[in-house]
């Protein structure tokens, strides 16, 4: 500290100017200098004044040292004579520079000199920048504040004294400044926080009749912060009479003391429009009187516009959603209130007052089977998992009856947490078309005629049972069942009674299996059983020994008794195969089998099963090449007329000689030509061939000279129109049509088909001769062959094969010699392999004969030597 010279005393202090400039003031001075108090000349000696004089000289130093302020002392000539340690801290200057008494414009140049104040004195404060950097000549302004170089805030003070000397005090108001800035900050913030949240506040103190409100207030009621006073009295204009109600209710009611309140209140700004606010707050009472009420005030009329807004969509959604017939409902998730529209209670048959208005009361009437699925995708919706809310389930009507219903909704409000606070939906009646829908499903897997499953669900149900299999290591039998002779007796009974056959036979089948067993109906004559659960493979057998047994009964239909039996073809789950595919394949080669090996009867599927389904395949591939690289030839077979041994008829029959294997019975690969359908081609071929041979004979053996064609049951059926007929073709050669006759099965006599049954008809007005072939095996009757025109019926070799005297089959081939004649046909015996054979159908009056007795089939050129020689009377031989 620098010693302390004693200042001379100034009885008094002139007033600052009104311009701000310091005041001379010393009166703080004088105590600080140790002015003697008022009394001490005259009763204290020199030596007592001059102790009193250093004491407080020393309570001044002590005074100075410790005070927070720096301060310095100017005398008039401007020279530092007092200063302080703090003066020294705060301005970083060093005492010992102080102690030098540098004059104010050494100290400013020093500080200058040293950049205290920044650059152009930029630090200082506007008002004394010009002082500091004129070098402090001018008059000091009473004060400014400035900034250090290390960024404390000094607030700086000038006082000139009487004496022509001056103080300044320096403050460091760093911290105050910093303070003020935080608190502007703060302001700003919650001005913008108001305008944003359009909030405000008000202080109304009854006690002293003042309001006060924030800047938010101000804004929300459209008023001008710097020409409005709010006053109590005033405050009461901004709301409408209805609102002043409401807040007398709400906020005056001594009732409620001491009341905190939240009201929504419509308000009318000073620009005269309505708003709504939000208004939130507390009245302090004392003795029943209101002394002070605090509120927060936010404006929500965007909020109250969006609500009427949506609250007339959801009207109008509503009266949309009714108008289609939907019931409407509306759900307050929190409270599970629920509103049910009039379209909604008349769908279940009730009205308002029958129902409670809550979410409990339809799910007490949803069927239980459907509620933990309805719930669950409700509670879905309801967590936010799925954009809607869709569920179909079934509701008990008032009634008691059932309603299907679709029931929508979606939740269309949630809080700010997400939790959903209401949902809207609607119950659309879905019972026709879930009946629909079943009758659809029902129409889809199961047989309507039969009502056994079909192709469809068969397959569903085998593929569940070949998972149980494998799980359970168990065997399972898939076996195709299919009623023999069954189109016969649809072609002849007509359809009507071939579905009672079918209605009939599905019971018989279903009566032999299992509850656990399968049968269904693949379409027309066909079944299939799944035999599940079956340990030994005896069962298997009993099951269908039994179930032949029952179809072969007989069958009674409209007072008519009709037999049918069954084939079928079994496989084994997982001996022959595993896959369905397999399955199905392997059960279709060993019904294929049951049927070759005659019918009604059971056959196992076997690999050589497969091997022969294979070939067949292999065939059908090659027959497809057949003709096009001339593999086929046509062989004749002479038919012999029995009375003089003649021949002037021969049957046309193909052959194939395959490449690799040889020649190819016409019983295999016709039935494949049939299937595949070739057989109309390949039909077509052996016609052309046929003609033009008979036009060689007919010149070179007999003009009457007649061949007979085969034409299957399929040339019928996929006829070609636009091929020639072949009448056209036959009168092309030159020839009528009786040089041909056409050979066909008894099956095709039974086809209801009025195509068919024309085509054959068409054949007779055309001259062309109709043979029946293999009579006997089928089922027609002669007179049934009767109304077709037919000319000649062969007996089918099985009956020829045994014939011998009084056998049973010579009866019968008498009778139907006889029966024949009569109805005007002709007969062909078939398969005559012996002279004694020969001999007993010649004496029953048999007309022809064809067999190996007179010539197997030959090439063209053997049959016309044979023919040659026998027709010379030589006996037909053996060839
Ligand atoms: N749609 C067509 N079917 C045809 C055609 N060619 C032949 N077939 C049919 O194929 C079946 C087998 O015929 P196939 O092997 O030629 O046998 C015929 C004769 O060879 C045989 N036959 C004749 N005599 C005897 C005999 O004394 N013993 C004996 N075991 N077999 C004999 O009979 C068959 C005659 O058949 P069909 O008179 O037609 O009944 C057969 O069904 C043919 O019809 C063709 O071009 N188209």
């Amino acid at each position: 500290m620098a010693k302390l010279p004693v200042l001379p005393q100034t009885p008094s202090a002139p007033p600052g100017d009104s311009h701000g400039h310091p005041a001379r003031d010393d009166s703080d001075w004088s105590t600080l200098e140790g002015r003697a108090p008022t009394g001490l000349h005259a009763t204290f000696s020199v030596d007592e004044l001059e102790k009193q004089l250093l004491e407080q000289t020393g309570l001044l130093h002590t005074t100075l040292s410790n005070i927070s302020q720096g301060i310095l002392v100017f005398d008039a000539e401007r020279r530092v004579i007092l200063y302080n340690a703090q003066a020294c801290h705060l301005l970083d200057l060093p005492p010992a520079f102080l102690a030098t008494k540098p004059t104010l414009s050494i100290l400013l140049q020093f500080q200058l000199q040293r950049g205290d104040f920044g650059p152009e004195a930029a630090l200082v404060g506007q008002s004394a920048r010009e002082y500091i950097l004129g070098g402090g000549h001018l008059h000091p302004p009473r004060r400014f504040l400035r900034t250090t170089p290390a960024g404390r805030t000094l607030e700086v003070r000038t006082r000139m004294m009487s004496t022509g000397g001056m103080v300044r005090t320096i403050a460091d108001i760093t911290r105050y400044v910093q303070a003020q800035a935080d608190r502007q900050h703060l302001e700003r913030l919650s001005s913008e926080m108001q305008a944003t949240a359009q909030v405000g506040a008000w202080d109304m103190d009854f006690a002293n009749d003042t309001v006060t409100w924030t800047e938010g207030i101000y804004r929300i009621l459209e008023l001008s912060t710097t020409d409005y006073v709010p006053s109590l009295e005033a405050m009461r204009c901004f709301f409408p009479p209805q609102s002043l109600e409401r807040i007398a209710i709400a906020c005056d009611d001594t009732q409620l003391q001491p009341g905190s309140f939240d009201l929504e209140l419509e308000m009318v700004t000073a620009k005269g429009n309505t708003i709504w606010v939000h208004m939130v707050g507390s009245t302090q009472w004392r003795f029943s009187l209101p002394m002070r009420r605090t509120a927060i005030v936010q404006d929500i009329t965007e909020r109250k516009r969006s609500e009427a807004t949506w609250r007339e969509d959801i009207a109008r959604w509503k009266l949309a959603l009714e108008s289609t017939g939907d019931g409407m409902w509306d759900l307050d998730v929190r409270t599970g209130q629920e509103y049910f529209s009039p379209n909604l209670l008349r769908m279940y048959g009730f009205v308002e007052k029958d129902i409670d208005q809550s979410i409990h009361a339809l799910d007490a009437r949803t069927h239980p089977d459907d509620v933990p699925r309805m719930m669950r995708d409700r509670q879905a919706h309801l967590d936010g998992r799925t954009p809607v809310y869709r569920n179909e389930h079934r509701v008990r009507c008032k009634s008691g009856s059932w309603k299907w219903v679709l029931s929508r909704g979606m939740v269309i409000s949630r809080d700010e947490l997400g939790r959903p606070l209401r949902m809207i939906g609607t119950h659309t009646d879905i019972t026709e078309h879930k009946a629909a829908e079943a009758q659809i499903w029902q129409q889809a897997n199961f047989d309507t005629l039969t009502g056994l499953p079909n192709r469809r669900m068969l397959r569903s149900r085998l593929e569940q049972e070949l998972k149980k299999c494998r799980r359970d290591g168990h065997k399972l039998t898939v076996a195709f069942v299919d009623l023999d002779h069954f189109k016969e007796v649809n072609d002849t009974l007509g359809h009507h009674h071939g579905d009672a056959l079918l209605i009939q036979a599905t019971q018989r089948i279903l009566g032999c299996l299992r509850e656990v067993d399968t049968v269904a109906r693949m379409g027309g004559d066909e079944f299939t059983l799944l035999l599940t659960e079956i340990v030994d493979t005896r069962h298997i057998e009993t099951i269908l020994a039994k179930l032949l047994c029952t179809l072969g009964e007989a069958f009674l239909l409209d007072q008519q008794q009709v037999y049918v039996s069954a084939s079928v073809g079994v496989t084994i789950y997982p001996d022959d195969a595993t896959a369905i595919e397999d399955l199905f394949r392997n059960a279709d080669q060993a019904l294929y089998a049951a049927k070759d090996a005659g019918r009604n009867r059971f056959c196992y599927f076997t690999p050589e099963l497969q091997h022969a389904a294979q070939r067949r395949v292999r065939l059908t591939n090659d027959l497809r090449a057949a003709l096009a690289v001339e593999q086929f030839q046509v062989v004749y077979q002479p038919i012999v007329e029995l009375a003089t041994g003649h021949i002037h008829k021969a049957e046309a029959l193909l052959r194939w000689e395959h490449p690799q294997r040889g020649s190819v019975s016409p019983g295999e690969f016709i039935p494949i030509a049939e299937s595949s359908g070739l057989i109309v081609e390949i039909g077509e071929w052996v016609f052309q061939r046929a003609l033009e041979q008979v036009c060689r004979w007919r010149q070179r053996l007999h003009p009457q000279f007649q061949v007979s064609v085969n034409k299957s049951p399929v040339q019928f059926e996929k006829v070609d129109l636009a091929r020639s007929r072949w009448i056209d073709q036959i009168r092309q050669h030159g020839q009528e049509g009786n040089c041909l006759v056409v050979e066909i099965t008894e099956g095709l006599l039974l086809s209801h088909s009025d195509e068919v049954i024309e085509q054959i008809l068409a054949l007779s007005d055309d001259g062309i001769q109709v043979s029946l072939d293999d009579f006997g095996t089928g089922y027609s009757s002669l007179a049934y062959l009767q109304k077709f025109d037919i000319d000649y019926i062969k007996i089918d070799q099985s009956f020829v094969r045994q014939l011998v005297g009084e056998s049973t089959d010579l009866a019968l081939c008498q009778a139907i010699i006889a029966m024949a004649h009569a109805l005007n046909m002709q007969v062909i015996a078939e398969g005559v392999e012996t002279a004694q054979q020969r001999d007993l159908l010649a004496a029953a009056g048999c007309d022809y004969g064809q067999g190996y007795l007179f010539s197997r089939p030959v090439r063209s050129e053997e049959l016309e030597a044979l023919v040659l020689r026998t027709n010379r009377g030589v006996t037909p031989m053996r060839v």
